[in-house]
């Protein structure tokens, strides 16, 4: 009898953890914080310590969740129109939009005091200006106005390794800016090689992904020509952050490989489906990262 009563309640428990869980879109933050700590490494030359890397890991994971979260709240009206998103908490109801913008709100504030308390002021301030830059620049400005949302609001999903390397040094020097430019040339091809697979989601949602405004043609063009100018920007790394050989031929060879399977999606689109590219442009950054961060440790 005691169990019946206590186990719905501690079911529903469970389920509302999850629900909130789901507004912070955790997959997407894990491979923020992979770019985040090959940063710290390079910005200390070596390991800068497992409490600072794990403050860091902790205090990025919370601003990219609660702009995760306040994006939910934003886009629940559209967020229901796609079938991709249909079933987030925001729009089945699971969570009221009071409380998801509340808790969206605290996850910010919490990982700037935290990130300030823990690692330095300025990682701090970087934190809570890509959230800002994603909530007000991409979410509320540009996403539903042009197709080159992405191009200018990714510029927040850019900003981790520079929360990294500003967690150590209390600064953000060049080289914490050319991995800015990494993440922000990287951005396009990741997000419209998915786009052309979801293209009748956002049109019917009546956002102006490329594929929609421009068509899947010219949007495999922009892939492909994002693609290429990573390369010489991957390169200018080396130099800027005093990598070596190891970090220059994975981004030779990586960058080689990315502009390749891009030109095939361009000039072949029947030997590579999108949702193939997509994939690749996630394992491109993360092994890209792991190699700076093994080319500093060496
Ligand atoms: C404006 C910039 C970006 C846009 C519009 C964008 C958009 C998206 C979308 C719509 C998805 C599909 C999510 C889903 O299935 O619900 C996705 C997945 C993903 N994104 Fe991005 N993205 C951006 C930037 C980034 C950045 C900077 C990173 C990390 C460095 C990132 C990492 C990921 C990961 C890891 C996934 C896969 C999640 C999964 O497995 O479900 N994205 N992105
Ligand atoms: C360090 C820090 C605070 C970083 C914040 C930046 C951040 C969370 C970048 C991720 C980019 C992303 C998930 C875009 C998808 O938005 P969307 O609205 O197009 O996706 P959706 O359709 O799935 O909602």
């Amino acid at each position: 009898m005691t169990a019946e009563l206590v186990f719905p309640a501690r079911a529903s428990v469970a389920t509302t953890v999850r629900n909130y869980i789901t507004l912070t879109k955790p997959r997407v933050i894990s491979l923020l914080l992979v770019t985040t700590v090959p940063a710290m490494v390079v910005a200390a030359g070596g390991w800068p310590g497992t409490w600072l890397v794990l403050a860091t890991l902790i205090g990025g994971a919370t601003s990219a969740a609660g702009a995760n979260v306040i994006n939910c709240w934003y886009d629940r009206d559209i967020d229901a129109i796609m079938r991709r998103t249909r079933e987030r908490p925001t729009v089945t109801g699971a969570i009221p939009p009071g409380h998801a913008l509340a808790f969206g709100i605290a996850l910010g504030a919490g990982a700037f005091f935290f990130l300030w308390a823990t690692t330095t002021f300025a990682a701090a301030v970087l934190a809570l200006t890509a959230l800002l830059f994603y909530v007000f620049v991409y979410t509320i400005w540009l996403k539903r106005r042009t197709p080159q949302n992405i191009v200018i609001g990714g510029a927040a999903g850019a900003f981790p390794p520079v929360v990294g390397w500003a967690a150590v040094t209390g600064d953000a020097p060049l080289a914490a800016w050319v991995m800015f430019a990494i993440v922000f040339f990287w951005t396009p091809p990741h997000f419209w090689a998915l786009s052309l697979r979801l293209e009748g989601d956002y049109s019917r949602a009546g956002v102006p992904m490329l594929p929609v405004t421009d068509g899947p043609e010219r949007t495999r063009v922009e892939i492909f020509r994002y693609a290429v100018l990573l390369v010489p920007v991957t390169l200018l790394l080396a130099p800027a952050a005093g990598l070596g050989w190891v970090y220059t031929s994975a981004a030779a060879i990586l960058g080689a490989w990315f502009a390749w399977v891009t030109w095939r999606l361009w000039r072949r689109p029947s030997s590579i489906a999108p949702i193939r590219v997509y994939k690749i442009s996630m394992l491109y950054l993360a092994l890209l990262f792991v190699a700076m961060g093994v080319d500093a440790a060496l």
